[in-house]
């Protein structure tokens, strides 16, 4: 399930006009990438121990905010809700939307963001420059 999961929630991700991008510029091989996510996942919803990394140091330089993390777990949810029986979705999605906040939470104080209860984190709009 968790194999399915995570290849079909990225080839969705990979095709989305807003974070697509993001995965374009930073991921040229994805076989490992997703190898790597079904490890997590597998730590994540069936505390297997498996996955030995970090993953917010690779977060924190990318250009994301609320908004970017909102369609992530739109897509997450959705895919989740499509391939898995109701209560294996429910455990996916509660763990995802705990682990983005989180992920949110530590990009805003990275920037110097001190976010309140609820508060979500915005980037700044970035200034015009002509090329
Ligand atoms: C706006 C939302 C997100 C974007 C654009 C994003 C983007 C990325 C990118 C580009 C990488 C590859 C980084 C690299 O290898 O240099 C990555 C890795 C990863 N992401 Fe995300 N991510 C998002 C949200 C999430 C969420 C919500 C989770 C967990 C529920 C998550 C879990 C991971 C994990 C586990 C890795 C692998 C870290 C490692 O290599 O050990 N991401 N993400």
């Amino acid at each position: 399930m968790i194999d399915a999961l995570v290849d079909t929630f990225y080839a969705r991700v990979r095709d989305d006009r807003l974070i697509g991008p993001i995965f374009a510029d930073r991921v040229a091989d994805w076989a490992p990438h997703l190898t790597q996510m079904k490890l997590f996942w597998s730590s994540v919803a069936l505390s297997t121990g498996v996955y030995q990394g970090r993953p917010m140091p690779k977060h924190l330089p990318l250009p994301i905010d609320a908004r970017h993390f909102d369609r992530w777990l739109e897509i997450f949810v959705e895919t989740a809700r499509d391939l898995c029986p109701p209560v294996a979705a429910r455990h996916f999605i509660e763990r995802a939307r705990r682990i983005a906040q989180s992920l949110e939470l530590g990009i805003a104080t990275a920037k110097g963001v001190m976010l309140a209860k609820d508060e979500r984190f915005m980037r700044p709009a970035q200034a015009w420059t002509p090329d």
